[in-house]
């Protein structure tokens, strides 16, 4: 307790080898509960490695990670199987929107509701008023609550992603991991995307890993720098963009990212 009560999630010691070559070298970082926690740095620094590690899709060389529900004992996620990490209440979207084109909004919501269940209990589970008003809560949340009856096929790159977003939320996981949600979206559409995360973390915590450095200024409580697989250096984006190996290895000058 103490000391550790904010922190929901932490990377020890972290190192990964890929048949020799050292993708992850002694990552430590603390992640606090409720905050917005990016992962930054140039291609090939190891972010999606990380995020990787931390969902077990892959097995770090040395070090591990560790969950922090908010109610319950201290959760070792590495060697876990990642089904189970799902169960605990952290979840990942991944970069490319992968919702089901053919159903509506609503039932995209409804499978991701029952996919906790178990393949019985999907099968012959009825969606019920709770759950229904849920949904609503969480498609108004995203600002989908009028097009729940479309196909999700018909939305807009932008609304595929936020109702991707949705069907994380929707199943309250404590931890949410993105893989560059703004990707492919123009400015209005990232910025709501950046405001739909700060309502959203009021409940739980996201990990996001991003290239948009407007985005990142955005939403930001703490930014990670990664680069050849070693923490560069983190703190609020305030640090980050002035900090000068930062901008020397990542950002161009003036404490923007050439993108
Ligand atoms: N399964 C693997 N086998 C071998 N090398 C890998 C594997 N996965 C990743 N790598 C290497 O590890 C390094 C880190 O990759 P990673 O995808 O984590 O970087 P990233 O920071 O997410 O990059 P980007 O911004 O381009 O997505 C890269 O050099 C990549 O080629």
């Amino acid at each position: 307790m103490g000391k550790e009560q904010d922190t929901v999630l932490k990377i020890k010691n972290v190192s990964v080898v890929f048949d020799g070559f050292q993708a992850l070298t002694d990552v430590n970082v603390k992640v606090k509960r409720n905050s917005i926690h990016f992962f930054i740095g140039p291609n090939g620094a190891g972010k999606t490695t990380l995020l990787d590690i931390i969902c077990a899709k892959t097995k770090p060389t040395e070090g591990n990670v560790s969950f922090y529900p908010a109610d319950g004992e201290k959760v070792r996620l590495t060697g876990m199987k990642e089904y189970k990490i799902v169960k605990e209440g952290v979840v990942r979207k991944f970069q490319v929107p992968s919702v089901f084109v053919n159903l509506t909004v609503e039932e995209n919501m409804e499978l991701s509701l029952k996919e906790n269940k178990g393949v019985w209990q999907s099968v012959f589970h009825r969606t019920s008023e709770e759950e229904k008003a849920l949904i609503d809560e969480t498609l108004k949340k995203v600002g989908l609550e009028k097009r729940k009856d479309i196909l999700a096929g018909s939305l807009a790159h932008g609304e595929k992603q936020w109702l991707e977003i949705a069907m994380q939320f929707v199943q309250k996981p404590e931890i949410i991991l993105l893989d560059e949600p703004a990707a492919g979206m123009g400015k209005p559409e990232t910025f709501k995307t950046g405001e739909l995360l700060k309502e959203i973390k009021k409940e739980c915590t996201i990990i996001v890993v991003e290239h948009d450095m407007d985005f990142v200024k955005q939403i930001a409580d703490c930014v990670t720098v990664l680069h050849e697989g070693k923490v560069l250096m983190e703190g609020d984006i305030h640090q980050v963009l002035a900090d000068e190996t930062v901008q020397a290895v990542y950002l161009g000058r003036g404490g923007e990212r050439n993108a």
